[in-house]
């Protein structure tokens, strides 16, 4: 039914043949094509608008992964998009429950699924959570509405709070508190009434239960099929009662699921459950993932550029192994390094990442290093001829006089920056010795997943190369690096990169 997103990209990219950076041109192109997708899922306009401009600086400029089409790579870049927006602070399916007994305030339209979702939340909380709940429906226009909550509740186990005729909804809430306290409940869950429209006297009514109630969580029950007006509804419900939490039913139809975007993007409330089903146990907590693929009618792109990117790491690291191995470090390979710590927030942002690093950094800091140097010491290395770069044991007085001249700058600086590379070159060199398996797993390390956590302070200082133990502990300690923001475009490619360094590949 709907033409897939990334077979729409396709034909925006053919023209792009060679693997390289998006470009404005291109990635403007390919969002026009988005913002068809995402309207074509129901996501209202201005969202779709305001989510296809923070895609596009994203993309602009991106490296295009090895092995996927800059199509696919768009594709995932507004999918990991995607993902961020669905994504609110509260934990899905995570209510607030604790101090008994807490009142649980549902609102929404007529046949939204309200009464329904109460069940289902209350058949959650008693069977996952071991909590005992107490329901109680406050439609008193509907009859039919109280009878309907009594047999979803015998059908799940769950109490219902005893109908008493021509009570008015504060009452009914105030008994059910009261019936909660008394019965030692751990939940009480308040079913209000619908309307078809929200009118008046519906939200005066929440707001007067509301009041007496003072719930813990108000969720507010949407049909995820009902798009733009779902988003409407949940932002008057918000403004006038409050809500901390949304629940999209029918997100099992046909449904694209846009709703939900624009939902979290206009309302800024979190999704807590979907409702996937007439059953009793057809609520599941919001998966964004999920609704993100579906959202973009694509599923196995996103695996498919990972994959690619997982294998280009790997082939990067084999890479790294080699040149390790042979010690291989020249000031190419420095140059490289020096951009990258500028792009990468300087001297500070690098604190401590490599083996040896941590030693040198003190030494660095005592010489009163700063980013100007950097920059300067990348203008020495300009000054080098080809032969020179790649072989800077060349490097004698007449040599380096002419090279500092080029540059601007003193001998002793140059000096400086040679004693710099000898002592990564080393730390190259022995790493090289350390064994295979020792690299293996280091290598493996720098392209491992996860945060800053592991690294070692400024003042770590070098393992011991020999020292089986000592590098698998730096390698570990490296293993944080790849969360890093930025990424080192080109470095991988190159091979040749102080430890530490080729790890932050083509990340976003
Ligand atoms: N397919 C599907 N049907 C659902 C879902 N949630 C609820 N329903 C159905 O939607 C219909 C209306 O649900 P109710 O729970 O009665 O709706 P309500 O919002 O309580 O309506 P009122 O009590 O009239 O205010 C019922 O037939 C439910 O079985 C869902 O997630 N998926």
């Amino acid at each position: 039914m709907f033409e897939n997103l990334s077979d729409r990209l396709s034909g925006v990219f053919d023209r792009l043949t060679k693997q390289g950076a998006l470009s404005a041109d291109d990635v403007k192109a390919a969002m026009r094509e988005v913002r068809v997708a995402l309207l074509e899922a129901d996501v209202s306009l201005p969202v779709a608008r305001e989510f296809i401009k923070a895609v596009e600086s994203k993309a602009t400029g991106q490296a295009v992964t090895k092995s996927v089409t800059p199509g696919q790579q768009v594709v995932k870049i507004v999918h990991d998009e995607l993902i961020h927006v669905l994504k609110g602070d509260a934990e899905p399916g995570a209510l607030k429950i604790s101090s008994p007994p807490a009142p649980i305030l549902m609102v929404g339209l007529q046949g939204g699924g309200k009464t329904t979702t109460t069940a289902k939340i209350a058949k959650r909380l008693k069977e996952r959570e071991g909590k005992k709940v107490l329901m109680a429906s406050l439609d008193v226009n509907r009859p039919a509405a109280m009878e309907q909550l009594a047999i979803l509740g015998t059908q799940i186990g769950v109490d219902t709070l005893p109908i008493v005729k021509g009570e008015d909804p504060v009452a009914i809430a105030k008994r059910a508190k009261t019936q909660a306290s008394l019965g030692g409940y751990d939940v009480y869950m308040l079913d209000t009434a619908g309307r078809l429209h929200i009118d008046q006297e519906l939200i005066a009514q929440a707001a007067a239960v509301r009041d007496v109630a003072n719930p813990r969580e108000t969720l507010l029950v949407v049909d995820g099929l009902t798009g733009q007006d779902a988003v409407n509804v949940a932002t008057e419900f918000d403004d006038k009662i409050g809500v901390t939490g949304v629940v999209l039913t029918r997100m099992d139809g046909d449904g694209r699921g846009g709703a939900a975007l624009s939902m979290r993007a206009v309302t800024g409330k979190p999704i807590r459950f979907v409702g996937l089903g007439e059953k009793l146990d057809a609520l599941e907590s919001f998966d964004p993932e999920r609704i993100a693929g579906r959202i973009l009618g694509m599923g196995d792109i996103v695996a498919l550029v990972e994959k690619a990117q997982q294998t280009l790491e790997a082939e990067q690291a084999e890479r790294m192994i080699r040149r390790f191995q042979k010690g291989q470090f020249n000031m190419n390979d420095l140059k490289m390094q020096l951009e990258q710590m500028i792009k990468m927030g300087g001297m500070e942002g690098l604190a401590g990442m490599m083996p040896g690093m941590g030693k040198m950094q003190k030494q660095i800091s005592e010489a009163g290093v700063d980013d100007k140097m950097l920059a300067r010491q990348i203008a020495l290395i300009n000054s080098m001829t080809k032969k020179e770069r790649a072989n800077p044991d060349l490097l004698q007085a007449s040599r380096k006089k002419r090279i500092a001249k080029g540059a601007g700058l003193e001998v002793q600086e140059l000096n400086r920056l040679l004693k710099q590379h000898r002592q990564m070159s080393d730390v190259m060199k022995k790493i090289g010795k350390g064994g295979k398996g020792g690299l293996r797993q280091m290598a493996k390390q720098l392209m491992g997943k996860g945060g800053m956590g592991g690294m070692p302070g400024g003042g770590a200082g070098m393992p011991d190369m020999n020292d089986p133990k000592a590098m698998e502990e730096a390698a570990r300690a490296l293993g944080g690096m790849k969360g890093m923001p930025g990424g080192l475009p080109g470095l991988g490619g190159q091979g040749g990169l102080p430890p530490g360094l080729s790890g932050f590949g083509k990340k976003k």
